[in-house]
């Protein structure tokens, strides 16, 4: 070869190694990036993005304690690797290649490790010993066996099928977009995904056709798009053919990773639950006891549900709500599979949760399909409510929105009234079994709310922008204007779970997103709002502190953040920092006296 054409074949190989690789930039909104930018200063933000297109690098296993223990399901597990072997996927995991040396640097939690250098290790920050983690790796340099004349054959698939295969899952027929000519099964495919593009007009878009033929050339579409783009190699479990013709089924076997993450799909059921840090920590910050009346507001699928039933010993009564029926019926399986007793579940839109004091007691409705109106039974909670709090304490509060709220909730009510006829109807089918028009769903209680002031604590994980979640690979689609709708959904769900909350109470209120918006003005807004509220100290505390201050929109728009000695008192989860987590937000406010407001 000529020393020129071996300078060019360089340049060549070097282009391929920076195409076939893994190296993300995450596209924003400009302008929630420019607001981003004064939130977090240029290089912070930038390191937040890069983080956000990658998994965390271990997993979390919260141990169900009633069943186990740390130290029993750390076993179990190396049993199963033990026995899998290196190669095997029981967990998922190739064991022996987790001491790659470009793994992520997991020193904060290796430190606290009881079981330095090993792949799974208890946690052992005080009162998080039912933690354990277990150590991935990544990103790793694939070898897609490019050469100039002959490019590997491709898989191109959706943007959200690619985030769960950076999260450890397999590649199904539906998340495929297209793909090479002539793939035949069994082949050895190189894996990478379409991430929307602007387009012209000023939105995003993906611009391709299902089923597109990919020639490996740069006529391909988003063929410069997919530079630093792929996630890996698999082995194609059908034809080109049959992967167009089917519906459903496992298209590629995912056998070389860019992240290697465990997955622990059927592993000790019942024992353990797969959980983020955060999570953890928020229904830790409850603090919740044996015997107290607890409330999850949006509920499902029951991750924290359950936790705060396992931390009371599965002793008192949990009240898990979401307004999905399917969601409901996910957090009875996920109680059920956990043995947990004292968990109930009701369907409630969280904006209508306070239920108007014309009764003593909480009225519910059993629904036993997906339909809402197909109400079958209605029956009556009466009984004390929590730590002698008489259901007619007069509720007190400041906020104009509450007195909407009630006023909207007797409106709710009064539509979702059943005749008796239709009680005797629904209890027919009820005992007859579904006719042909009902499905053979879970049954599900209708909730029209609950009385003022009758819980010890409440959680409102509320439903956000989700804007903290990993692996992560296109932001554009929040706007300033939807971040803002998120803000005032959650202050209105806010000002319900407060009123729930007895004098003498806590309230968690939690989010999965690194938005401000949606995190300290909140709790802005909440201070402001109630001030029988304050902010009380959480535990454990190893999130970071909260933004202090404001920010100016272009717009004139003002959002206030903490006021300097707050910061410390919330929990900032940030998924650039050395904990490696998603971004997640705990504040925990302690409820005082509501009288003398
Ligand atoms: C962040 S997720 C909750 C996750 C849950 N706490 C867990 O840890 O498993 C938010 C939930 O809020 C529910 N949701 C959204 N709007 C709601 C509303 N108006 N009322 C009740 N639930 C709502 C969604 O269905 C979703 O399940």
């Amino acid at each position: 070869m000529t020393p020129q054409a071996e300078a060019e074949a360089e340049i060549q190989l070097n282009a391929a190694s920076a195409r076939y690789s893994y190296n993300p930039i995450l596209r924003w909104n400009p302008q929630v990036e420019d607001y981003f930018i004064k939130a977090y200063g240029s290089l912070h933000f930038a390191q937040i993005s890069k983080a956000l297109t990658r998994p965390s690098c271990y997993s979390c296993i919260r141990v169900n304690t009633l069943k186990s223990t740390s130290d029993a399901v750390i076993e179990k597990l190396q049993e199963i690797m033990r026995k899998s072997g290196p190669q095997n996927d029981v967990v998922g995991i190739n064991w022996k290649e987790n001491k790659a040396s470009n793994d992520i640097d997991l020193d904060m939690v290796e430190k606290q490790s009881s079981l330095q250098n090993e792949s799974i290790t208890k946690c052992q920050i005080p009162g998080l010993e039912y933690v354990v983690f277990v150590k991935g790796s990544g990103p790793h340099e694939i070898d897609y066996g490019y050469s100039p004349d002959k490019p590997p054959k491709e898989v191109l698939v959706s943007r959200k099928c690619a985030e769960a295969v950076l999260r450890g899952a397999q590649v199904y027929v539906p998340g495929i977009m297209a793909c090479s000519s002539h793939v035949e099964e069994g082949d050895l495919v190189a894996v990478s995904v379409a991430v929307e593009q602007p387009f012209p007009d000023g939105g995003w878009g993906l611009g391709i056709t299902r089923g597109t033929v990919l020639q490996g050339l740069p006529t391909d579409p988003y063929h410069f798009e997919r530079n630093g783009l792929y996630i890996g190699q698999g082995t194609t479990m059908l034809s080109r053919a049959g992967i167009f013709r089917a519906s459903q089924g496992i298209a590629v076997d995912m056998n070389n990773r860019v992240f290697k993450l465990p997955s622990f799909y059927d592993v000790l059921e019942g024992e353990i639950f797969l959980q983020n840090l955060p999570s953890i920590i928020a229904a830790h910050a409850l603090d919740p006891q044996k015997g107290e009346r607890i409330l999850d507001m949006c509920a499902a699928p029951g991750g924290k549900t359950t936790a705060i039933a396992i931390l009371m010993k599965d002793e008192g009564e949990v009240i898990a709500a979401d307004r999905s029926h399917n969601k409901v019926i996910d957090i009875q399986k996920l109680a059920a599979e956990l043995g947990l007793t004292c968990i109930t579940t009701y369907k409630l839109d969280a904006l209508k949760a306070v239920r108007k004091r014309n009764g003593s007691s909480d009225t519910t409705t059993l629904c036993c399909n997906k339909d809402n109106n197909d109400v079958v039974n209605q029956r009556s909670d009466s009984g004390p409510l929590g730590n002698g709090v008489s259901s007619t304490t007069i509720v007190g509060s400041n906020a104009d929105t509450t007195f909407k709220e009630n006023v909207s909730n007797e409106k709710a009510n009064e539509r979702t009234y059943t005749s008796k006829a239709d009680i005797r109807k629904n209890t027919r089918r009820m005992r007859n079994g579904p006719g042909r028009n009902q499905s053979l769903g879970g049954r599900v209680e209708n909730s029209k709310g609950f009385l003022p002031n009758s819980f010890d604590r409440v959680l409102l994980d509320a439903p956000c922008s989700a804007l903290g979640l990993r692996p992560r690979l296109f932001a554009g689609e929040e706007t300033i204007e939807s971040l803002r709708n998120h803000g005032k959904y959650q202050r209105r769900m806010f000002d319900q779970a407060v009123q729930l909350v007895r004098p003498g109470g806590v309230l968690v209120y939690s989010t999965c997103t690194i938005n401000p918006g949606e995190n300290e003005a909140l709790v802005r807004y909440a201070l402001d709002t109630y001030k029988f509220l304050s902010l009380a100290p959480q535990h454990p505390r190893i999130g970071g502190a909260g933004l202090v201050g404001r920010c100016e929109f272009p717009d004139g728009y003002v959002e206030e953040w903490l006021k300097p000695g707050e910061e410390e008192l919330v929990q900032r989860f940030d998924p650039s920092s050395q904990l490696d987590t998603i971004g997640f937000f705990i504040a925990k406010f302690a409820v005082g006296p509501k009288d003398n407001i």
